[in-house]
């Protein structure tokens, strides 16, 4: 028996929103909206996700000891998360500085902080998480050796499921471990580097199944997804929202989708219960706050 359905080890920030007529160029100043601090940050992210949709849920993660981190630690708890995981110190929180123009661009510089302090000794002294955990969620919002840390402490028959956001190159015993490796157009792109990448969201799925990992999801916003297996290649229709902010959709995807996969749910009915998941965050302003509750998802 696991004490939670799913243990996220990423990262969390807070991300500091002014919106601007236009940026700034170099050596210059404007002024802005008041300053909006929002919880995020990938890790953060899908803990809440899965939480609100009733996953019993840990985060490993970093913060600093200061009032990001506790903003962070305060949303996590709102959710229901539970927080023993949650290392506090070492550097600042991480931030991401977000500018957004009135026609709705983002421009975001990021500062990793304590996300770049979770190391792969803490990795190992939450032996006991891993232990208890069905189902293992990580990004790449922390470091690379970290998430190898992560695939070396795996429980006995836990499943892995890694969204490689921001993407790099991976080594193959972490391609090996996922089940799914979970990847949107531009991820898929980097992490098949030189590979031939092919035409269609099919072929990238067919490549990259190629490379060890046991399942390949790929997402495609408003067209929804495609699974692929040694089963073979299948669709995931979207379903037809008004869109008004898709930040943070594919992290509520991925969260639903690992849930989804540790109650004994098929790739693709996790899939397609993630695609409504995914759904409904989009059609409401925010990260977190957008996230859908289980009985939601149910109406939509
Ligand atoms: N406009 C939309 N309409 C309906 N469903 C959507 C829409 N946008 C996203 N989704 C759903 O959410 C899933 C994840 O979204 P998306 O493909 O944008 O992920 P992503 O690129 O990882 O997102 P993010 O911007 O959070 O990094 C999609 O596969 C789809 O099922």
């Amino acid at each position: 028996m696991y004490d939670y359905d799913l243990l996220v080890v990423g990262s969390a920030n807070a991300d500091l929103v002014i919106g601007v007529e236009r940026r700034p160029a170099a050596g210059e100043t404007v002024l802005g909206s008041d300053l909006a601090v929002h919880p995020g940050g990938k890790g953060a992210n899908q803990a809440v996700a899965a939480a609100r949709l009733g996953a019993r849920t840990a985060l490993l993660a970093r913060v600093g000891d200061d009032a990001h981190g506790r903003l962070l630690l305060d949303s996590q708890r709102a959710a229901g998360v539970d927080t023993v995981g949650v290392l506090v110190g070492g550097a600042p929180t991480g931030v991401a500085l977000i500018t957004v123009d009135p026609s709705g661009d983002n421009s975001i510089v990021v500062s990793p902080g304590a996300n770049g302090r979770l190391a792969a000794q803490d990795v190992r002294a939450a032996a006991s998480l891993f232990q208890a955990s069905k189902v293992v969620s990580v990004q790449l919002e922390i470091p690379l050796e970290t998430v190898v840390e992560v695939v070396r402490s795996l429980a006995d028959g836990s499943r892995f499921v890694l969204n490689p956001s921001p993407p790099r190159p991976l080594p193959a015993e972490v391609l090996a471990a996922c089940d799914p490796l979970i990847v949107n157009e531009h991820e898929a792109k980097v992490i098949l580097g030189d590979s031939a990448v092919g035409e269609t969201p099919e072929d990238w799925a067919r490549i990259l199944l190629a490379k060890g990992p046991r399942s390949v999801v790929v997402t495609l916003g408003a067209e929804g997804a495609l699974v692929a297996s040694a089963q073979g290649v299948t669709r995931i229709a979207s379903v037809r929202v008004d869109a008004v902010d898709t930040t943070g959709a594919g992290d509520a995807f991925t969260a639903a989708l690992a849930w989804k996969l540790g109650t004994g749910s098929a790739l693709a009915e996790a899939a397609a219960y993630a695609a409504r998941v995914g759904a409904v965050a989009v059609t409401r302003q925010g990260a977190q706050v957008s996230f859908p509750t289980a009985a939601e998802v149910e109406a939509l």
